[in-house]
């Protein structure tokens, strides 16, 4: 077997034939409960990754929910009502949840979009998304333009999707904007605290963030911020040392003293979110960690002090180095910038140690006219990495050379995700959850090559060049929009 599945769920399904991810199939449906086709089926497996451990054994799914987990030794298949579909020894994961992607649909569905973003998300092992408010147009920054995302979106998706508001100057200081829109079913607010590139979405400081946290302490849901600050930085000439299509000139324009400040700054506002504090309640998310110095030991300070935060990294952080970046090789840029070999080694050392809380994404894809590629500049290219199918056995090729475990994939991926979103049903395989599972295999190899279908709107992507190995996959899944306050939630 190569390829594996996709399990479970309740409406909606995307079909895979086995063993061929190049022939990969994919259908909706919002009648039928399950990817597999039966409503009340067993999947059996040497593997399957539980917040207790991995076991060998059984999951029994009715109805997308799954409700009972039985151990090999307490098997008894044949006595079994329902289906029973063995994966032998191809292991049985929790889907993934990505709760950083920018699928840039209304506005400029033309760099990626709902269907092709949620179709190469579930190529991907992840079963839930969670949708940047910027980079469509408009930003979700409101009731109207939430619905306009929710319109978007019902059109075709693959996978389960959730929604991140904008916290912007404009809404800031407007509680009852903020009420509305999370009241809508956005399941967090996210904020800039430099320009994010895209003109409808300012930065906020200080006062605006602090504002955003009161009203987030009520419904209990988190800030995800995106944590650099432009400090004066150096006159860059555009002379031969600090040539545009250097990687390492645009290096220079974002130091980590750009994540440190940011971070220093947003610290004295987490102070609120501690118990018995005025933001009681609410929780601060830093997005995208690239600094593994002086950035990420102020968060090890704020955690030890109580402050409710958590820090995610991405795959690109933990695969690439500044050093092996080629001149002109424009797919590389995004903020905060790749660094070097040493800062990348220290981000798994963060991450194994359980410093850096998950991982995610930040599929920040554009047309690949903006990505500049012939003209190799990197002070002018779009900032933004592609990703999003990738993101898992990236995770798995380099991360195995590290020892990381299935269980440690199964906490960075699901199990802590779901928990930064509040959704108690998914993220795990245990009794009562939706069963958004995944099956792979992690001794399979590979490439990522012309052979394998890419579902990106566009395959321009660093991830291009390198060949992760092992694994594949099916899927069982799907799908519906988290907005309960608007009522798609199906
Ligand atoms: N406007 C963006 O999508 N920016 C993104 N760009 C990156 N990461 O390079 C981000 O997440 O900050
Ligand atoms: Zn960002
Ligand atoms: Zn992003």
């Amino acid at each position: 077997m190569e390829i594996a599945y996709l399990l479970g769920n309740r409406c909606g399904y995307l079909q895979g034939d086995a063993g061929q991810l190049n022939t990969l199939s994919l259908q909706f449906s919002t009648s039928d409960c399950s990817l597999l086709p039966y409503n009340h089926y067993w999947i059996t497996s040497k593997g399957i990754v539980t917040p207790r451990g991995v076991i060998s054994g059984a999951v029994e799914v009715k109805e997308g929910i799954i409700v009972s987990i039985v151990k090999e030794e307490d098997w008894q298949g044949n006595s079994k009502r329902g289906q029973i579909i063995d994966y032998d020894e191809a292991v049985i994961m929790p889907g993934l949840i990505d709760v950083h992607a920018h699928l840039d649909d209304p506005g400029r569905a033309e760099w990626e979009g709902f269907p092709s973003g949620t179709k190469a998300a579930a190529a991907g092992g992840i079963t839930m998304l969670i949708d940047m408010p910027l980079n469509s147009f408009p930003s979700t920054v409101s009731v109207e333009t939430l619905r306009l995302k929710l319109e978007a979106a019902e059109k075709s998706i693959y996978v389960d999707v959730g929604f991140w508001g904008g916290l912007v100057p404009e809404n800031a200081f407007n509680a009852s904007s903020l009420d509305a829109l999370l009241s809508a079913g956005v399941l967090g607010l996210k904020s800039f605290m430099c320009p994010s590139g895209i003109n409808d979405f300012p930065m906020t400081n200080a006062s605006h963030i602090k504002e955003g946290l009161s009203v987030l302490a009520k419904y209990r849901r988190p800030l995800l911020v995106h944590a650099e600050i432009q400090l004066d930085s150096e006159n860059y000439l555009e002379d031969d040392a600090n040539d545009p299509r250097h990687y390492s000139t645009y290096l220079k324009t974002r130091p980590p003293a750009w994540e440190e400040a940011a971070i220093r700054e947003l610290l004295t506002l987490s102070k609120d979110t501690r118990i018995g504090g005025p933001a009681e309640g609410a929780h601060l998310h830093v997005v995208h960690l690239s600094d593994s110095g002086s950035s990420l030991q102020l968060l090890k300070e704020a955690k030890r002090s109580g402050d409710s935060v958590t820090v995610e990294t991405c795959p690109h952080y933990l695969a690439f180095s500044a050093e092996e970046i080629q001149d002109g090789d424009t797919r590389f840029k995004c903020a905060p910038p790749i660094r070097d070999a040493a800062n990348k080694e220290a981000l798994w050392k963060a991450l194994l140690e359980g410093d850096i809380d998950m991982l995610s994404s930040d599929h920040s894809p554009t047309v690949p006219e903006l990505k500049l590629l012939n003209e190799g500049n990197f002070l002018k290219a779009w900032g933004g990495v592609s990703s999003l199918q990738f993101v898992f056995p990236v995770t798995w090729s380099y991360g195995r050379n590290y020892g990381v475990t299935l269980e440690q994939l199964a906490l960075w991926w699901s199990e802590r995700p779901a928990k930064l979103i509040g959704q108690d049903s998914k993220g795990s395989i245990e009794v009562g959850k939706h069963a958004d599972i995944f099956v792979w295999e992690p001794n399979t190899d590979f490439e990522l090559n012309d052979d394998l279908p890419i579902y990106l709107k566009h395959p321009v992507s660093p991830f291009q060049c390198r060949y992760p190995t092992g694994y594949w996959l099916q899927f069982t899944q799907l799908t519906h929009l988290l907005s309960p306050g608007l009522g798609v939630d199906s």
